[in-house]
């Protein structure tokens, strides 16, 4: 009798696991079904003279949270975790932004900031341009995914859940900016999806008083994720084998 392939959806790596330190609980993670998304760490976000820079916002912590980014990504790289870039805007003649009929015209503070200041017309979060591109210590490495959106939640007309779901995923590790914006708005609809949430707290970096840090992470850990640090998730994951890139 002919040996008859078997169909394993799981993929390679499916039993190595290791247990992650997490409030409120640990959380056991395996390289197949974990994915690292890293939320819009754009010049707009985390770079002096980009749109929230600009716009008044206190971004001084952005600069602690590239590095320690950065040594996540390497990590989870290393032990074959998909990483996925999320990169927030529009295109450059702000169709996608929408017109008064939209709340996000009314709302979004890049917006409001060029109206205030026309001079900046056509500079904040337009695709092509250098507030949209991600900051040079993050460039995504070959294999890296890159995903547009248009709105906070990276889960609203865009590919993500698709490209999750394609690769088996089911726990999504949260980096970026903000913590209680674009994080936060990703992490609850990723809840929604069933996904499980576990955010690096101190690879986040927030927009706001510091309070607001405080109340996401409250939110996450109470209600829809878990919360952890990088150090751990670097100790954690650091053990698995390594992956050929
Ligand atoms: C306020 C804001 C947050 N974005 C984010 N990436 O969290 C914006 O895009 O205007």
């Amino acid at each position: 009798m002919n040996a008859l392939p078997i169909v394993d959806h799981r993929g390679p790596g499916t039993t190595e696991t290791v247990v992650l330190s997490a409030r409120p609980e640990a959380i056991r993670l395996s390289p197949a079904d974990t994915a690292v998304v890293v939320i819009d760490m754009q010049n707009a976000y985390a770079s002096e003279g980009g749109y929230v820079d600009l716009a008044g916002f206190d971004i001084a912590g952005a600069a602690g949270v590239i590095g320690r980014i950065a040594q996540v990504l390497q990590t989870a790289r290393a032990a074959g975790m998909p990483v996925i870039y999320l990169q927030n805007g529009w295109d450059a003649d702000y169709i996608e932004a929408g017109t008064p009929a939209s709340p996000n015209w009314h709302k979004s503070n890049a917006l409001k900031t060029m109206r205030a200041r026309p001079e900046l017309a056509g500079q904040l979060l337009a695709r092509g341009g250098w507030d949209y591109e991600l900051v040079d210590a993050l460039a995504p490495q070959p294999g890296d995914i890159r995903v547009h959106k248009t709105r906070y939640s990276a889960f609203f007309n865009t590919q993500l859940d698709s490209i999750l779901r394609a690769r088996g995923i089911k726990t999504i590790v949260f980096v970026g900016i903000a913590s209680n914006v674009c994080v936060e708005s990703t992490l609850r609809d990723g809840f929604h999806l069933e996904y499980f949430g576990v955010m690096l707290e101190d690879a986040t970096h927030h927009l706001g008083p510091d309070f607001i840090q405080q109340a996401t992470v409250y939110n996450v850990e109470k209600f829809f994720g878990w919360v952890s640090t990088c150090a751990d998730f670097c100790g954690a994951v650091g053990q698995l084998p390594t992956k050929e890139a």
